[in-house]
């Protein structure tokens, strides 16, 4: 490295900033009730947030109207009328955590969108990205795994055909792959508790350590006797990291390879190998796009 060149990447500015926004319990305003109130609400409600819907019931979006139906009232409070404006509605927007709206009068939006600012709410007004602190992403959803693509506002429908992208290149085992990597951390955690200090820094490379060894569909294999015995034979004996061999699994790169094919081609209903090079290229895509992969639906706006 010549004397110059700086130690750390360089700051590029533009970008959105990611994040994993946890609203389990959280009161969100959704005004609005139509199409794209529709999709707002379905992530919404899958993220845990107490919704509440203000839009008249005669132009409900169907989906709007059947997660209305059929939610708790604890998922979603309905009202059925116009939303007239911050100064004049009974609802507050500093009662909520979240603002949405995604209704087609635009100088109703800007008021919310200025009263929402003026009490430090984040608010995202369909359609007008100034009057957004933060944008929605094309999304997809495998149980724990979330994957969320941004074009930082300039081509959605790209961000949609990048998601799909992404999602026929998914191996069809990265769900059961994390999900027992968390029961690892879990019973890990049980055997060595507590919070930072050496021993957290000792889980976290042990953690690391099998992450690198396993592969996703070796992962996913793993049964509890497998885990119990990673930590008995191995973080019990100097936190050693057991490969997949160590615990008497047969690796076969050659078998993995066949069925991931099979796997992409199966997930876009039969093919070629064409179509598992577009899945390839997906996934290198995902990889590099100026934009957010959240790890972590395939709803889809029809326009
Ligand atoms: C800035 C942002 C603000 C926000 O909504 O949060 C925004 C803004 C606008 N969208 C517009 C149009 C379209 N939006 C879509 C689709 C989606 N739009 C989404 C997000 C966002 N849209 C945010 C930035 C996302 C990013 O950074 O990439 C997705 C990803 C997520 C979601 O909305 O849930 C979802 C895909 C979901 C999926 O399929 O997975 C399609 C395609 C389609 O419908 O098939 C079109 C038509 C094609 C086109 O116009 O490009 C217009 C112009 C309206 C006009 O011209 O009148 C504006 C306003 C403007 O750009 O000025
Ligand atoms: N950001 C984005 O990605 C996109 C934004 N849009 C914009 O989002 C807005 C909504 O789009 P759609 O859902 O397709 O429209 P839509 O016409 O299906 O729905 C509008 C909804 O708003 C409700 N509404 C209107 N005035 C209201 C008020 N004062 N209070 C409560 N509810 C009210 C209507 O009853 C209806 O349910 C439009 O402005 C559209 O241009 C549309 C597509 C993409």
């Amino acid at each position: 490295m010549s004397d110059s060149e700086p130690p750390y990447p360089p700051i590029v500015k533009g970008a959105s900033f990611l994040l994993a926004w946890r609203l389990d319990g959280r009161k969100v305003l959704l005004i609005g009730g139509g199409l794209v109130a529709s999709g707002r609400l379905y992530y919404l409600l899958e993220a845990g947030a107490r919704v509440t819907v203000v839009s008249p019931r005669k132009r409900l979006h169907p989906e709007t109207a059947y997660r209305i139906d059929v939610s708790n009232p604890d998922d979603i409070i309905y009202e059925d009328r116009d939303y007239v404006g911050p100064e004049e509605d009974k609802l507050h927007v500093t009662d909520y955590d979240m603002v949405l709206t995604a209704i087609d009068e635009v100088g109703l939006s800007r008021k919310v969108c200025i009263a929402c600012r003026q009490a430090r709410v984040p608010v995202n007004v369909a359609d007008v990205p100034p009057e957004c602190d933060f944008y929605f992403g094309s999304q997809l959803r495998r149980g724990p795994l979330q994957i969320m693509v941004s074009t930082s506002g300039r081509g959605p429908k790209i961000a949609s055909l990048i998601r799909k992208q992404i999602e026929a290149s998914l191996p069809s085992d990265v769900e059961e792959a994390i999900d027992s990597v968390g029961k690892l951390r879990g019973e890990l955690r049980q055997r060595a508790p507590g919070t930072g200090g050496p021993l957290g820094q000792k889980r976290m490379n042990w953690m690391i350590g099998i992450c690198d060894a396993w592969r996703l569909d070796e992962l996913g294999g793993m049964t509890p006797e497998v885990r119990k015995q990673l930590l008995d034979e191995g973080w019990n004996k100097d936190g050693k990291i057991l490969s997949p061999k160590d615990v008497g699994l047969k690796s076969g790169i050659a078998g993995w390879l066949a069925d991931t094919r099979t796997k992409v081609v199966d997930a876009l209903g039969g093919g070629d190998m064409q179509v598992l090079k577009a899945g390839v290229t997906g996934f290198v895509l995902g990889a590099v796009i100026p934009g957010a992969i959240y790890i972590g639906s395939l709803y889809q706006r029809r326009r």
